[in-house]
């Protein structure tokens, strides 16, 4: 039986959900820029005020409201990050439709394995998107500036639904699963904004900051660039993906859009960093929150010696609690400092770390698994109780307490004062011929060759009991290569015999995943069948 035919549910302005926290600051600063993005005539940039994208959201949530779906359904949004990208977000919060974000750059077959696991109610595209083939049982449309156009209804369905509720989903994630088949992060309205207020108490973000979102929409770190920014009344300068492969044009759009801050993956930097340093010197950004995976400390040494005022943030966490740990990178980085700290958790959440029999492990310097207990866990992975079992488990300190923690699979000890110094992913123990490696040994060590700009070390299966440690480089622009054998030598001058890399590679660059992280299975592939 339908309920409440005529009108879809709308959440209550005093009820827990993103859309109320994104567009907090509307009130006060109605025309206060909210996003900065490229002018659609392709130079130059467009500036929508907070009054503008309310509006948007307005109109967007009009027509989708007039779909028939019902709270839960599930949207999908194949887009960059745009003022019109995040005024369907908001649409999709205030009516309680679980927003499941995919780039433009998602292979089809791909797209198509997050459709057939979400089973989504709407696609959605910008007017210029050039995708097609998506299954018929699944309502298309296209949006833009001036709105929203079905151009295949959505099956008809019943609604179930009268309130909106903080427990609802706010979005699902899809990250690559370990199996192949896509893994959907399920994050509610109620865990999201937790985190959001929580961080606000940290301060990193100014009402008159203008952040720098490079990550794709499909990553959440794109969410939490926007979270973080609207929540704090700031303006998202959203980067077009383009730029970030030409640094003189990222930096030159940093420069119109007026950027303060620049958030994104250690990544984005190498190209700036070996090609154009002065320009990143003249940005003088205020600051460069970083995550997703290490900074390697040269590079982070050579960021910080162009651009010594900024603070650098390093930023942990997994999408399954969009981030922990927000932790100052030491400026300057002491000259023996062998790794980043990722500190302590976020106010209002905690990390622990515990053995492998859950029994917490408190010296420092002992290695242990980091669990987070705190309000802003996912709710479970999509469709697959048996993962959400084994992430979501019994606080370990207190299993009979019924608090439910985030297993995150990351391996870490304590410093002296109790700081997280994070290792690496439980599952990428490295034992070769019975000994334990270090990676990130391995790759410091890459690094110090006189030259060398970045490296990678990583271990592949070999024919052979023992997995074959992989050794990657780039040269700084204009270093000759060095030979093969001159690397491994120098790896040998200080790594025992099972740390030096039996296959070693110079490349042009480092690949990198749609998340712009290092793409190991990238680098596996390119390796000559290990001996
Ligand atoms: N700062 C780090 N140092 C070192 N290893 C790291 C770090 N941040 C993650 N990681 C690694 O990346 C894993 C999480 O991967 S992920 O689920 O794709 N999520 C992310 O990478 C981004 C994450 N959701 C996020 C979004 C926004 C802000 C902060 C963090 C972690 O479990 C760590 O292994």
């Amino acid at each position: 039986m339908s309920v409440n035919k005529k009108r879809p549910a709308r959440v209550r302005n005093t009820v827990d959900n993103l859309y109320r926290h994104l567009m907090g600051a509307c009130e006060a600063t109605p025309d206060k820029p909210a996003v900065i993005e490229l002018a659609d005539t392709g130079d130059g940039v467009a500036t929508t005020s907070y009054a503008q994208l309310r509006e948007r959201a307005e109109t967007y949530a009009d027509a989708l409201g007039d779909l028939g779906l019902d709270v839960g359904d599930r949207v999908v949004l194949e887009s960059d990050t745009s003022a019109s990208a995040i005024a369907l977000y908001l649409a999709c919060c205030r009516l309680g439709l679980p927003f499941v974000p995919v780039s433009p750059e998602t292979p089809t077959k791909r797209l198509l394995s997050i459709i057939d696991s979400a089973r989504p109610a709407l696609y959605l595209q910008t007017e210029r998107g050039g995708r097609e083939g998506i299954p018929p049982e699944v309502g298309t449309a296209r949006f833009g500036a001036d709105g929203l156009t079905v151009t295949r209804a959505p099956q008809p369905r019943v609604r179930h639904r009268r309130e909106v509720v903080p427990t609802d989903p706010a979005y699902i994630i899809f990250t690559s699963g370990t199996t192949g088949r896509p893994k959907g992060v399920v994050m509610s309205h109620r865990a999201n904004t937790a985190f959001f207020r929580a961080v606000l108490e940290l301060g990193l973000v100014a009402p008159d900051d203008r952040v720098a979102t490079t990550s794709p929409l499909q990553f959440d770190f794109s969410l939490l660039d926007i979270g973080m920014a609207l929540g704090a009344g700031a303006a998202v300068v959203a980067v077009p993906r383009d730029r970030l492969r030409w640094p003189r044009r990222f930096l030159g759009f940093l420069r119109d859009a007026g950027a303060t801050q620049v958030h994104g993956v250690p990544s984005i930097w190498r190209p700036v960093l070996r090609t154009e340093p002065d320009a990143l010197a003249e940005l003088g950004l205020r600051g460069v929150l970083f995550c997703g995976e290490e900074f390697p400390l040269a590079e982070l040494r050579r960021f910080q010696a162009l651009s010594p005022a900024t603070r650098i943030i390093n930023c942990y966490g997994a999408t399954e609690s969009m981030a922990c740990s927000f932790t100052d990178v030491p400026n300057p980085l002491p000259e023996d400092l062998e790794r980043l700290s990722i500190g302590f958790a976020h106010p209002g959440a905690e990390l622990m770390l515990a053995d492998e029999r859950g029994r917490p492990v408190t010296r420092p310097g002992v290695v242990g698994e980091m669990y987070l207990r705190g309000p802003s866990l996912f709710s479970g992975y999509w469709n697959d109780p048996d993962a959400t079992r084994a992430a979501l488990v019994p606080d370990p300190l207190n299993p009979a307490s019924g608090q439910i923690v985030f297993r995150t699979g990351d391996l870490a000890h304590r410093g002296p004062d109790g700081e997280m110094y994070f290792r690496s992913r439980a599952d990428s123990q490295v034992q070769i011929r019975g000994n334990r490696v270090e990676l990130a040994e391995v790759q410091r060590r890459l690094m110090d060759f006189p030259g060398v700009a970045a490296a990678v070390a990583m271990v592949v299966p070999g024919s052979g009991a023992d997995p074959v440690l992989c050794g990657f480089a780039v040269m700084e622009r204009g270093i000759p290569e060095p030979g093969r054998r001159e690397l491994r030598a120098h790896c040998a001058e200080a790594l025992p015999d099972y740390m030096v890399p039996q296959e070693l590679q110079v490349l042009e660059e480092l690949p990198v995943t749609e998340n712009g992280k290092v793409d190991r299975a990238v680098l596996a592939a390119g390796l000559t069948t290990p001996t």
